[in-house]
């Protein structure tokens, strides 16, 4: 069904295909405050997002497809079993072919699978073949994909669907590095040794120095389960901590992406770029923290 946007009186063109950015969630602090009846946890936890992106395009076709390219393709289901399909299954959307550009390392905690559904359902919305659903309905794709439908820093509580706003972040730059572990979420979850922790501390700061002050004095609750079953998480935080400019260095959700906060830009290229060449195995990529 194509969509005529209504822009002043003229008819435009229809719009043919639909592509968003899924950006990288780094969960900033990641506290497990305790644990529900059906094994899933309470989570507090602030999340930001970080332009650095796989990209999903969507159009109107006579059958469901899913075509998965770019330089993070491999392993990635190319079917039903794709979170992206699902989303567009639970939308209720007539079938559209799907192009998924990965850029985002699979199973790595950085939601790469939640965020790619949550930017096939904007593209649904653009398209009109769909409206946005409710984020506490995207439940039942996963527990990120609340969170990930509109990609700005928020906190997020309960399993993942209670969004509250935080003041804006100040103006800081990441450092993604993933050495090539894939974790499996609930292996991590399983490994926690606490599951009753204090949650968020105190009031964000707005400042850079200060917000990377007080984010020091949080957690990832996940980073030692996470550490005991790939200990060589140990390694990329240590390397990250150790860049010129580097405010903080800490794993993000299950892990094993561990992100660098730097507030300033050059120090964060320069740091991608000596990583990169130090350990040539290992995913490093940049971005604007949003
Ligand atoms: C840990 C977090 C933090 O943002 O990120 P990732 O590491 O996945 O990026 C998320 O809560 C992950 O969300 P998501 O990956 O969508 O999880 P789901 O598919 O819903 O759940 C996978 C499994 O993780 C565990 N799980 C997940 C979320 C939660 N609040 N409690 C849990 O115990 C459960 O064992 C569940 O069966
Ligand atoms: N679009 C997708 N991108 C990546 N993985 C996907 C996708 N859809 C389903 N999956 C499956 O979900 C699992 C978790 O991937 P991902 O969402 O990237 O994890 P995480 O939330 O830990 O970053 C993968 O092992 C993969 O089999």
């Amino acid at each position: 069904m194509p969509c005529w946007p209504k822009r002043g009186r003229r008819l435009l063109q229809p719009i043919a295909k639909a592509t968003e950015a899924a950006p990288a969630k780094i969960n900033l602090a990641l506290h497990v405050t305790g644990r529900r009846g059906d094994g899933y946890h309470l989570l507090d936890s602030l999340v930001a997002f970080a332009d650095i992106a796989d990209r999903v395009t969507v159009e109107p076709a006579a059958e469901m497809s899913l075509d998965v390219t770019g330089p993070r393709a491999a392993g990635v289901p190319a079917d039903a079993r794709n979170l992206v399909w699902k989303a567009a299954a639970l939308s209720g959307a007539p079938p559209v072919a799907i192009t998924l550009e990965k850029h985002l390392p699979a199973a790595a905690g950085i939601g790469g699978g939640s965020s790619d559904a949550a930017a096939t359902l904007r593209a649904l919305e653009r398209l009109g073949l769909a409206s946005l659903p409710d984020p506490a309905d995207l439940l039942e794709l996963g527990a990120d994909l609340p969170v990930c439908l509109s990609p700005r820093a928020v906190r997020m509580e309960g399993i993942g669907e209670t969004l509250s706003p935080v003041p804006p972040l100040p103006p800081l730059w990441c450092l993604l590095v993933n050495p090539g572990v894939a974790l499996s979420t609930p292996a991590v979850f399983a490994a926690l040794e606490t599951r009753e922790n204090p949650g968020l501390r105190g009031h964000m700061p707005v400042g850079a120095g200060a917000f990377c002050a007080w984010l020091a004095g949080q957690r990832n609750d996940l980073e030692p389960p996470a550490l005991r079953l790939a200990p060589v998480i140990r390694d990329v935080l240590a390397a990250l901590a150790a860049q010129p400019g580097c405010a903080l260095a800490r794993m993000s959700g299950s892990g094993a992406t561990c992100f660098g906060l730097f507030p300033a830009e050059a120090p964060a290229r320069a740091a991608a770029a000596a990583l990169s060449r130090a350990e040539p195995g290992w995913w490093v990529a940049a971005g604007r923290l949003a």
